[in-house]
């Protein structure tokens, strides 16, 4: 027999048990979306990316940018690295090493980027530097799965970013990469580690998205 205190508990559980549940689900749904992507056009979403990201804004004053390098089937982010290069940008880039380390390196080469095995994105060789690197950079460009207007970001679901951006400068903006379909109005699962974005990047442009642009209002 169950006792009224551990129904409560079992239903906590069962609350968490769902919402990881529903980010699998939505997980899977995209990644079958993006399978379907031709090589053409992922190239050419590409280069609109970095388009996109250029004529934003967001790079403004930035020095320093914590960004990714794609694998598979996202957006292609080579171009807008190459871009931010040029603009004289530091690039740092996660590395994982052998593992799924919270470490990144500088990445001033995209020719010279290394296969990092596995199904890991490539990464740049030279110095590894700690967690904390995040600290170091004044704008913040995440690899998701999904996103929302509110401003909730779905991630592969290592819960890789929501650990390294939680060690980012209180206030470095985050903006968040998907396909243009992946960009919701709201209602994403959301858990209280998860990390709030501020904007969204998507090869159609770029929005800001969540507290910055003032939260979305009942409309009348
Ligand atoms: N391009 C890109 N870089 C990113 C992310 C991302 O989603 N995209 N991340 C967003 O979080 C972080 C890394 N997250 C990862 C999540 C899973 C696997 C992965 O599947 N790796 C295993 C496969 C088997 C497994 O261990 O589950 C492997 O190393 O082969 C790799 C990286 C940081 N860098
Ligand atoms: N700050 C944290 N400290 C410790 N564990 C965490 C933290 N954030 C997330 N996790 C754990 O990581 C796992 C995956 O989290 P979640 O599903 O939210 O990942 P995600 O945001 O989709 O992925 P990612 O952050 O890698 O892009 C969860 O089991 C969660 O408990």
């Amino acid at each position: 027999m169950r006792t009224p205190a551990t129904d409560g508990e079992d239903n906590a559980n069962e609350g968490n048990d769902d919402v990881a549940a529903r980010k699998t689900a939505l997980r899977h749904d995209a990644f079958r979306k993006r399978r379907a992507i031709g090589d053409a056009e992922r190239q050419r979403a590409g280069i609109r990316l970095a388009d996109a990201a250029e004529r934003s804004g967001i790079l403004d004053g930035v020095g320093t940018v914590a960004a990714y390098v794609s694998m598979g089937t996202e957006v292609p982010t080579t171009p807008m690295l190459r871009m931010m290069l040029a603009h004289g940008i530091r690039v740092l880039v996660p590395r994982l090493g052998s593992g799924r380390d919270l470490g990144w390196g500088v990445m001033d080469d995209v020719d010279a980027l290394h296969d990092a095995g596995g199904s890991r994105p490539d990464e740049p060789g030279g110095a590894v530097l700690d967690a904390d690197a995040i600290a170091g950079a004044d704008l913040v460009v995440t690899a998701a799965v999904l996103a929302d207007r509110t401003g909730v970001r779905l991630g592969r679901g290592g819960g890789w970013y929501d650990r390294a951006l939680a060690r980012r400068r209180i206030g470095t903006p985050v903006v968040a990469v998907v396909w243009p379909w992946e960009l919701v109005d709201d209602g994403l699962p959301c858990e209280p580690h998860d990390q709030r974005i501020d904007g969204v990047l998507t090869p159609n442009g770029y929005f800001a998205v969540g507290a910055r642009m003032g939260l979305p209002t009942e409309s009348v």
